[in-house]
């Protein structure tokens, strides 16, 4: 059996994705919000196969082969916490995009503080959770350290319309999901702002740069970053408006209420991210500028002067 923790949009569409393909699925949701009733997730618009288990009691966990922790990053050490004893020596596949902003890590790191036994891998890339719901062919990273787990994880969580690439680069693999975020929010900016799709393409590419850059600082090989997770999610995420990150970044640009309550997970790893670059002197003149726009600290105007007056260089 695999479990999903987080029967949010992304849990509730990877339990969807793997019970069709014939795999038995439990689904561990903090509020059951009537699902294990009506077999439908108010987050999404396909109904969910009876051979998932949706349920409240964490202690379902124990039989599971491997749990896939899908909740936001910044609550995954927290939920990892709560649940320690059903996972302690699992295989634990987090599934979520961002950077810990207590500890300044990313998702893998996280799990293996948390549960020192347990085999930590992410999967990651571009994927709308509407689009796995509906079965659409898609295609993401799964990244492990331990390549023998990796294979196997990889041949447990593939579907037919679900293709998983295997790498052991964790950190490219977690650092590519979590920095798109990011760069979406300023792309969302800068198409909000009127600024223009030019304006777009320089943004998604010079981001990707501030990408690759820190993730070869960070320990990671910078060449990950050009695949599914990197380059394939900036895609993604900084052209669809299914995006939340990049549709904050759009009211932001257009000057629209933010609702406070309504966090992306860009914002946070904006904070992260401009943290790490300062502590370790790497120029990551985007990622800060977001810091700053998610904080409002400063007008798109400012933002985009400060861009367009820094100093001309080699490419
Ligand atoms: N949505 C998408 O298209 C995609 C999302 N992802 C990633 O998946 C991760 C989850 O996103 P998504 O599913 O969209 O988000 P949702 O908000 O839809 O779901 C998050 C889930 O996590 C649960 N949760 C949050 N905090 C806690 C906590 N402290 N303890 C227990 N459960 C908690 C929520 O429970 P409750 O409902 O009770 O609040 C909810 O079930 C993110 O990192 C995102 O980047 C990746 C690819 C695509
Ligand atoms: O990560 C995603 C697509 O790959 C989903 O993006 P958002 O979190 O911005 O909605």
């Amino acid at each position: 059996m695999i479990a999903v923790v987080g029967a949010g949009a992304f849990g509730t569409a990877l339990a969807i994705s793997l019970a069709r393909d014939g795999r038995a699925v439990t689904l561990l949701a903090r509020d059951l919000r009537g699902m294990d009733q009506t077999r439908r997730s108010p987050k999404l618009d396909v109904a969910i196969p009876a051979n998932v288990l949706i349920t409240d009691d964490a202690t379902q966990l124990q039989s599971a082969e491997c749990v896939l922790m899908a909740v936001p990053a910044q609550s995954l050490r927290r939920v990892l916490e709560t649940h320690h004893d059903q996972l302690a020596n699992k295989r634990i596949v987090a599934c979520c995009k961002g950077i810990d902003l207590e500890t300044l890590t990313g998702p893998v790191a996280s799990i293996s503080a948390t549960l020192p036994d347990a085999t930590a891998a992410i999967l990651t890339g571009p994927s709308f959770a509407d689009d796995i719901a509906a079965g659409l062919p898609t295609a993401l990273t799964l990244a492990c350290a331990d390549d023998t787990a990796g294979r196997a994880l990889q041949q447990t969580l593939s579907t037919a319309n679900l293709r998983l690439y295997r790498t052991t680069d964790t950190i490219g693999a977690e650092l590519g999901g979590a920095l798109k975020n990011v760069i979406a929010i300023a792309c969302g900016v800068a198409i909000g702002a009127g600024l223009g799709d030019s304006a777009r393409a320089a943004l998604m590419t010079r981001g990707f740069a501030e990408m690759q850059r820190l993730a070869g600082a960070l320990g990671a090989d910078p060449q990950t970053l050009t695949g599914l997770s990197g380059l394939g999610d900036l895609a993604l995420t900084c052209t669809s408006t299914l995006s939340r990150n990049y549709r904050r970044g759009l009211a932001l640009g257009a000057g629209d209420q933010i609702d406070a309550a309504a966090t992306v997970e860009g914002a946070a790893t904006s904070v992260a991210v401009t943290d790490l670059g300062q502590a370790r002197g790497i120029d990551l003149p985007v990622c800060t500028i977001v810091a700053s726009l998610c904080a409002q600290k400063i007008s798109v105007e400012t933002a985009l002067q400060t861009l367009l007056s820094r100093p001309l260089k080699e490419e």
